[in-house]
């Protein structure tokens, strides 16, 4: 078991964020979060990642469960984590190859000497995520996709057991998105690889590997479950609270607003 929530409740500034909340993430499964703006999505990371805590309920995350066994800083390490947040916290000086071996010590640059199988895991993990040819630039001189690979290699570096992304496309244009999205089918292909939290707004980014989805509105989960079975016309017209047609092709989803019908003259 990666994660499991309890009827987590959590309370910011007097007012309920998230209520409720009862989810499992098993080994083996990809899942999407999906959720509107302000829906929680940001806060439920927080109190996976032990930034937060539940004024209500149980969390355990990779068998450590909150207020027991539970080491913050050792669940992190066990935990790959890439948000834009993490990006601004790269020092200046900081090559791409640097950053991405900074992930071995779950460090924000570089402060201990790598031995060579670190340094080959590193070059290693360069190659999958096609990011050899600028290994050796500065990181803020990358483009926001080059950047985002090389995050999700310094990820990689410590063999996570979960892997989160918190909105990874963000600023991404077409082709810079789907080369980003593939890299991460890449991954969540990988025989022993870590199960993906996928946090988004937007439906188009399912990938066929995400086979299981929470639904957040409004700080509670509307639905959890097979991705099928709730990224469909109905489920998601009752989600937004709007008549919306999803379309499925090729193994990812599109949605459209349904346009009210014109009314005779
Ligand atoms: N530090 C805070 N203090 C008080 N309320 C907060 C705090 N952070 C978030 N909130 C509130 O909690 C609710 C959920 O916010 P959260 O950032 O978790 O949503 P989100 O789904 O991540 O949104 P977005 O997609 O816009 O990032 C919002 O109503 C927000 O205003």
């Amino acid at each position: 078991m990666i994660l499991e929530l309890e009827n987590v409740s959590r309370k910011r500034d007097g007012r309920w964020v998230l209520k409720d909340i009862s989810w499992r993430v098993e080994k083996g499964d990809h899942w999407v979060l999906y959720g509107l703006n302000g829906s929680g999505k940001t806060s439920l990371l927080e109190l996976i990642n032990a930034y937060l805590f539940p004024t209500e309920g149980t969390i355990r995350v990779l068998g450590m469960e909150f207020g027991k066994t539970y080491l913050a800083e050792r669940l992190r390490s066990r935990i790959g984590f890439v948000s834009s947040s993490i990006g601004q916290k790269i020092r200046p000086d900081d090559n791409a190859y640097e950053v991405v071996l900074s992930g071995a010590f779950a460090s924000i640059g570089l402060f201990e000497d790598t031995d060579a199988e670190t340094d080959q895991k590193g070059v290693e993990i360069l190659r999958e995520l096609g990011c050899l040819d600028y290994a050796n630039r500065n990181f803020h001189t990358l483009s926001q996709g080059e950047r985002q690979r090389i995050l999700i290699g310094r990820a990689l570096m410590a063999d996570p057991e979960l892997l989160i992304l918190d909105e990874p496309t963000n600023g991404l244009d077409f082709i810079a998105r789907e080369e980003l999205l593939e890299s991460v089918a890449r991954i969540a292909r990988r025989p022993d690889g870590p199960a993906i939290l996928y946090v988004t707004h937007h439906a188009e980014e399912i990938l066929p590997e995400f086979n299981k989805t929470l639904l957040l509105k409004d700080g509670r989960v509307f639905g959890s479950g097979n991705t099928a079975d709730l990224i469909n016309s109905e489920c998601l017209s009752g989600f937004f609270g709007l008549s919306v047609e999803a379309d499925w092709q090729a193994g990812r989803p599109t949605l459209t607003k349904k346009r009210a019908e014109a009314s005779p003259k």
